[in-house]
């Protein structure tokens, strides 16, 4: 544990478990911590803009970022590259600052291999009825990448054990409120830990 770094929080899960709509929510819940954009292959939807939802690029430069160790992680998702562009993770750390990064757990468990210290949280849906009809309710896949996402969640729900948390994301509000409590109570650790260095330190 390096005692002057920011933590680094992991929020993963399912596609369309709510992963987006927390974090969105945390946003001004927990104006504090800094947010990862990600890069991603994948056609931009409406709505969408680029550096603030995602940097778009296409399959070349994805490959070149990969080449060039730019990303912390990356992971090839229902036909699409997503990753996390490296630089901006590590200098917000460095900086003292909490960064949480929205991602699916293929990209989840290589962060765990690089920061074991990190904080994984896993969002979990309230059933798998409920999953479908988040996807389906949102209408932006077609009926094959529904079915796509649902194969990819079951195998992904299977996962869950690799994380530090578990979140039922029944409704936003009390996600939010869940995740606050987690990252306040993963302070209060590093503050005793600190605590208990510093006197062994005078001790010795
Ligand atoms: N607690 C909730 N209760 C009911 N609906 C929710 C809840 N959280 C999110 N939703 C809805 O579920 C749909 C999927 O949410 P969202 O896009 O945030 O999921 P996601 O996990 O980010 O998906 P993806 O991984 O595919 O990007 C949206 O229509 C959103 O409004
Ligand atoms: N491994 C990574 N997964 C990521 C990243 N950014 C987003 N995601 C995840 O991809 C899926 C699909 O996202 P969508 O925007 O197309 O619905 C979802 O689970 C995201 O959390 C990333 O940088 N790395």
């Amino acid at each position: 544990m390096e005692f002057d770094k920011g933590l680094l929080i992991v929020l993963s899960g399912p596609s369309g478990v709510g992963k987006g709509t927390v974090c969105a929510a945390l946003r001004n819940f927990m104006p504090e911590l800094v947010y990862s954009v990600s890069a991603t292959t994948r056609n931009k939807r409406e709505g969408e803009r680029e550096g603030i939802n995602y940097f778009f690029k296409t399959k070349d430069e994805f490959e070149q970022m990969i080449e060039q160790d730019q990303l912390l992680e990356w992971a090839e998702y229902v036909d699409n590259y997503y990753g996390t562009p490296r630089g901006f993770v590590e200098a917000t750390i460095d900086q003292g600052k909490d960064i949480i990064l929205e991602i699916e757990v293929q990209g989840a468990l290589q962060v765990k291999q690089k920061f074991p210290h990190g904080i994984f949280i896993f969002l979990a849906p309230p059933d798998l009825e409920e999953l479908r009809n988040r996807i389906v309710g949102r209408g932006t896949e077609t009926e094959e990448t529904i079915n796509n996402r649902m194969d990819v969640a079951k195998e992904e729900i299977e996962l869950m054990d690799n994380y530090n948390y578990v979140v039922v994301n029944d409704q936003v509000a009390h996600a939010c409120e869940s995740i606050r409590a987690i990252v306040t109570a993963e302070h209060l650790k590093k503050e005793r830990q600190i605590a208990k260095y510093r006197k062994w330190l005078r001790e010795v």
